[in-house]
């Protein structure tokens, strides 16, 4: 089990996600390991997205560290052999929506104030070519066009609705439900099953290799604009300004 614990809101800084690679490699290496459940240690909240700061006001060379560590991230997560079963015990949004989306299966608590999507458009920004193709792999074209276009974060039952999560269960029932969920696939041949996974996945895992360096730069030009570090200013001060 992983378990996310970065106060206060497990945001994917360039330390969490290398960190969260370096850790998936050890797993994938570890010939014992054959699954793994990721879920979130702080309460409420399964992962916060993006680190916000790592995207504002940073020098270029920051950016494409920072951009190559997400796509590390991505790429080890749903290319993994091992079974990955998301435990979301709390709010998932944006990169946080996107780790559970490149697991095999998504559990969530059942509860309607915890919510998952990718919600970029609300933040002025875009969700790359890749978390796009994730989110369709999972939910199919109309739901995903509808979901991007709006940005829409949707509480847990509305997620199950609409397939971006498998099941909803009492919080306190997620990990023993996690944990079951893995044994029922754990008692397949792995062999098979990672053939059929990674059939599934290949195209989608290819195009980003295949254009990562472009996609780097096309992270960077977009960021670096002044529009979008308005937006994302913007957005954190609306962020700190609830509190308030
Ligand atoms: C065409 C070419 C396209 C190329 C591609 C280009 C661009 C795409 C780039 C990136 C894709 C982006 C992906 C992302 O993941 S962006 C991040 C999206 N995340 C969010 O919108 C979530 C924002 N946060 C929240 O909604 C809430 O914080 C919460 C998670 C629901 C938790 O709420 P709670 O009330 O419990 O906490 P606070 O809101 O008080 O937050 C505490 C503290 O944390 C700070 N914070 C929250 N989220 C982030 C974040 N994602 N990054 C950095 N910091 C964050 C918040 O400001 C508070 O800070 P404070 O100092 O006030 O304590």
């Amino acid at each position: 089990m992983m378990k996310f614990k970065s106060p206060p809101v497990n945001s994917l800084s360039l330390d969490f996600l290398t960190e969260f690679s370096i850790s998936l490699e050890k797993l994938e290496n570890d010939r014992a390991c054959r699954g793994v459940i990721i879920t979130s240690a702080i309460p409420k909240i399964f992962s916060s997205g993006l680190d916000i700061t790592e995207m504002c006001g940073k020098s270029v060379e920051h950016y494409a560290e920072f951009w190559r560590a997400v796509q590390e991230m991505w790429l080890r997560l749903y290319g993994s052999n091992m079974v990955t079963v998301a435990a979301v015990n709390g709010a998932s949004p944006a990169g946080g929506c996107l780790i559970a989306l490149s697991c095999d299966y998504r559990i969530m608590a059942e509860n309607p104030k915890f919510s998952i999507g990718l919600n970029e458009a609300q933040l002025g920004i875009v969700a790359p070519f890749w978390f796009k193709d994730t989110f369709v792999n999972v939910v199919g074209q109309r739901i995903a066009e509808r979901a991007l276009q709006l940005g829409s974060l949707y509480p847990a039952p509305e997620a199950l609705k609409l397939g971006l999560v498998d099941e909803l269960v009492p919080e306190e029932k997620l990990l023993e439900k996690a944990s079951a969920v893995m044994a029922q696939w754990l008692a397949l041949p792995d062999h098979a099953r990672q053939i059929t996974k990674s059939m599934m996945r290949k195209a989608v895992l290819d195009r980003l290799v295949a254009h990562r360096e472009e996609d780097i730069k096309y992270f960077i030009n977009f960021i670096s604009k002044e529009s979008i570090q308005k937006s994302l200013r913007m957005y954190m001060e609306m962020l700190k300004k609830k509190k308030s």
